[in-house]
């Protein structure tokens, strides 16, 4: 550096021109306002500005969906940048934590300098910083708790870009503190909506809603993460549907805990790995039946109903299916999968898998499922794993939902049109609300040919 042979520190203009050069909009802006107001008059120019504070308000009002998607994450990033952490608050921040370097001929300090900021979420900062020559993410990593406090968020986590760059992902504040209720049953099978069920919410205060008809739903989390509860809201939604057999389930439960509840209302239902194994021959079957039926009637898809009716596939402890098994019944458990995942969507086959962690077993057939839910996990590299590359730079920290009871249900989804992650919590459902379920299905069942494997 040119500096180490000099003992004076660059000017305060030359710094001022090199700030400017890197935020040209702090000029310009105000500079185009002026200009404007000079050449066009200050009412026209008034009106300019009003005029688009009017379009982006109707905008929001009107669209919700475009909006949130194009123009709030660029709004809130730049509120974030100029009015959250801008300069000095930064700057003490950095220094009281001690992750600055020094010129040792000037004295002067060299702050690692914020370079961009994203705002995917109303919770979740993604901020690039730029270290200095001597600076190694293991100091900021060292220091991770130190600047949670000093920057008053909940937490921080990082990740390396490049050298020299590395992105501090920024949760300013947790969403959920309350648990979410289960949601009620409806008691016709016509107010059921298949590409609409409600799960829980998500970060922006709205419904959490997935589809089962024509999807597939892939579920991860560790142990305790709340996993069973998205399968359980989901079922309460279809409950009339099951009660009428217009939705039969297939239910693989090698843990024999919480699903055994629902082996009365299963179409099928299975433990050991054989007759798991045997209970997925028999649904491709069905499917390939389906098919075949399609074809005939010169159909290409199904509306759900008793005669044929929607199969949902649950798969509990997908990972202990996959990995643990005999190589030979896993792989043809594999083949078999990877059918369903191509080929039940128009027949109304859907399978929801769920897994522990994320393994070299699992992440093949992870592909196949077209919704992907992250729920807590061990460790970091799980995340991108789950919900696709760069999930967790962009804010998904499903590794740092801290490991307690409180957290239960709270995870991650990637929003299809932005492949933003979106923060969600499952509504929770206790076991007297699913022994409510069985019964409500089972007062009124009409599902055909009701036999259990296990
Ligand atoms: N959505 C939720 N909201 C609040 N608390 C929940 C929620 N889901 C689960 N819990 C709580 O967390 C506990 C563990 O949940 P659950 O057994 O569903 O986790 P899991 O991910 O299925 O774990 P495992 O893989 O061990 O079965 C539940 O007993 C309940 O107390």
């Amino acid at each position: 550096m040119a500096t180490e042979f000099s003992k004076r520190a660059k000017g305060a203009e030359v710094k001022a021109v090199a700030w400017i050069g890197r935020h040209p909009g702090s000029i310009l802006t105000p500079a185009a306002v002026t200009a404007s107001g000079l050449e066009l008059g200050w009412a026209t120019t008034g009106g300019i500005l009003g005029g688009t504070a009017a379009g982006l308000g109707a905008w929001y009002r009107a669209h919700p969906d475009t909006f949130d998607r194009f123009a709030a994450p660029r709004m809130r990033a730049w509120r974030r940048r100029w009015v959250t952490y801008l300069g000095r608050r930064w700057r003490n921040a950095l220094i009281a934590c001690d992750l600055f370097t020094t010129n040792r001929k000037t004295g002067e300090l060299h702050i690692p300098r914020l370079v961009r900021i994203r705002s995917y979420s109303p919770s979740v900062d993604t901020l690039y910083v730029k270290l200095h020559p001597g600076q190694h993410l293991r100091q900021f990593e060292a220091k991770l708790p130190e600047l949670t406090e000093a920057l008053k968020v909940e937490r921080i986590a990082i990740e390396r870009v490049k050298p020299l760059l590395i992105a501090l992902v920024v949760e300013r504040s947790e969403s959920f503190t309350e648990v979410i209720e289960a949601p009620e049953m409806p008691y016709d099978s016509d107010a059921v909506e298949l590409t609409s069920l409600y799960v829980g919410e998500t970060e922006y205060g709205v419904d959490w809603r997935l589809a089962t008809l024509g999807q597939h739903l892939f579920v991860a989390g560790t142990t305790g993460a709340g996993k069973n509860s998205v399968v359980n809201a989901l079922l309460r939604g279809l409950a009339p549907m099951i009660r009428d057999g217009s939705v039969r389930l297939w239910i693989c439960d090698p843990k024999q805990m919480e699903f055994a509840k629902l082996a009365g209302i299963a179409h099928r239902y299975a433990t050991d790995e054989g007759e798991c194994a045997a209970l997925v021959e028999e649904y491709v079957e069905d499917m390939q039946a389906t098919q075949r039926s399609l074809a005939e009637q010169g159909k290409r898809k199904i509306t759900p109903s008793p005669i044929t009716p929607l199969n949902l596939l649950i798969l509990d402890e997908m990972g202990a299916l996959l990995a643990y098994g005999d190589g030979g019944t896993a792989r043809s458990l594999k083949r078999q999968l990877a059918l369903v995942g191509s080929q039940g969507r128009a027949t109304g086959h859907s399978m929801i898998g769920l897994v522990q962690e994320p393994t070299k077993d699992t992440v093949p057939v992870r592909d196949l499922f077209t919704t992907r839910v992250c729920l807590r996990v061990t460790s970091a590299a799980h995340v991108d794993m789950v919900l696709g590359e760069n999930a967790r730079l962009r804010g998904a920290l499903a590794d740092e939902i801290p490991n307690v009871a409180e957290t239960s249900g709270i995870g991650y989804v990637i929003r299809q049109r932005s492949r933003v992650p979106m923060r969600v919590r499952a509504a929770y459902v206790d076991d007297r609300e699913l022994d409510e379920l069985v019964e409500f299905v089972r007062a009124g069942w009409r599902g055909a040919d009701l036999r259990v494997v296990a």
